[in-house]
């Protein structure tokens, strides 16, 4: 070998090996599942499932904590062959992730309709006992999921939704069909492309300098209070949403504006929370709640804050007909908002 070609080879390897950090071979093998069906349903071969039924994902009790079986495609198959099912079901399964050592997770809907299906919906108490878990509604179970499970399963949800509702061209009026991960339908007879959808939600942390706003609608829980949230409407920028919904909720104007972080989240049907603070105009704090999008909005202090966060609702009633003032669970990127609102309180109340 010449040196030249050494050298080439060893910058090819170095290389490779700089590529080949887990995270880089993890992202790349999706995109290729995504890519490429045959690729996708090998993957399938060596594969998990996790189940749902009718949006519902299967979960296990374990220690105060729900744990989200996964099933072999073998296991699967089997469970279809048992309840008098054709396997071609197994078609409808969506990509949602794999694991660091490329094993491809996917998710599978046995309640909702199916052109494969020879009844509507399999029996779900008759498929619990087999499976030796629950189907239990993801609004119940999301918070007593682990981080992984519960980005998982909201990711799953929201896109078995959409394939179950987008089965028909809006154009053609024809059947769908869609690729085998699931990240895409094609309208065979016009080739229009329909991608899965979200919605870009604005969560915004409205501060006068020294106390933030929280609201509640009513259909919340008893006592819990969140930041000020909002769908962005078309052609609006997140700017301006922020603006939009804060003068439309409570009748204030906001100004420096600052991004905080965002998250997927899985309800009403797969939305993008964009979490961000914001300061009300000097001199504005009386707020004029809106009450045909909520039912209270306040000024609370840093301590009031504090000590919320630290409650675990939800609360029932307590004998005087009032519950505890508290907030969303950890979860949830409107704690994480507030919660960072608090400490950069604390810092900047600490002496220097
Ligand atoms: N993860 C979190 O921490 C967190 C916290 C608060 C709110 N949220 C979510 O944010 C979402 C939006 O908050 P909101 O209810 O105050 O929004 P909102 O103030 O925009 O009011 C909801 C209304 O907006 C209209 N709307 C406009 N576009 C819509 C769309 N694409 N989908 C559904 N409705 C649309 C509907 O009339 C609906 O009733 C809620 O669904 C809630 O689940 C999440
Ligand atoms: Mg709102």
């Amino acid at each position: 070998m010449s040196l030249y070609r050494g050298i080439a080879c060893r910058r090819k390897f170095f290389w490779c090996y700089r590529l080949l950090s887990t995270y880089v071979t993890k992202t790349r093998y999706l995109f290729e599942l995504k890519e490429d069906d045959d690729s996708c349903k090998k993957a399938q071969q060596t594969g998990a499932f996790y189940l749902f039924h009718s949006l519902a994902p299967l979960l296990q009790t374990s220690a105060h904590q729900y744990l989200a079986p996964r099933h072999s495609l073998l296991e699967l198959e089997r469970l279809l062959g048992k309840f008098g099912q054709d396997a071609r079901r197994i078609e409808d399964s969506v990509l949602i992730g794999c694991s660091e050592q490329q094993e491809a997770w996917f998710a599978l809907d046995l309640g909702l309709d199916s052109s494969f299906s020879l009844s509507a919906s399999l029996h779900k108490p008759e498929m619990e006992t087999e499976l030796k878990g629950s189907f239990i509604e993801l609004r119940k179970a999301l918070f007593q999921l682990n981080a992984r499970d519960a980005s998982l399963l909201s990711t799953a949800q929201a896109l078995l939704r959409w394939h179950d509702a987008h089965q028909f061209c809006s154009r053609s009026g024809q059947p769908t069909k869609k690729n085998v991960a699931g990240s895409k339908r094609v309208c065979p007879s016009n080739n229009i492309i329909y991608y899965p959808q979200m919605a870009p939600v604005v969560i915004t942390l409205v501060s006068d300098g020294t106390r933030c706003l929280l609201a509640r609608q009513s259909s919340f829980p008893k006592g819990m209070y969140s930041a000020l949230a909002g769908f962005c409407d078309i052609g609006e920028s997140v700017e301006e949403t922020i603006h939009r919904e804060v003068a439309e909720e409570v009748g204030l104007e906001v100004e420096s504006l600052q991004y905080y972080a965002s998250q997927h989240w899985p309800f009403p049907s797969g939305s993008l929370m964009i979490a961000c603070h914001a300061t009300v105009k000097p001199g504005q704090t009386e707020i004029q709640v809106n009450l045909r999008e909520l039912e209270k909005a306040a000024w609370f202090s840093h301590d009031e804050v504090a000590t919320a966060l630290k409650r675990k609702g939800p609360y029932t009633q307590q004998q005087n007909g009032t519950s505890p003032f508290w907030l969303p669970p950890k979860l949830a990127i409107s704690h994480q908002l507030i919660k960072e609102w608090v400490e950069k309180q604390t810092c900047s109340s600490l002496p220097a």
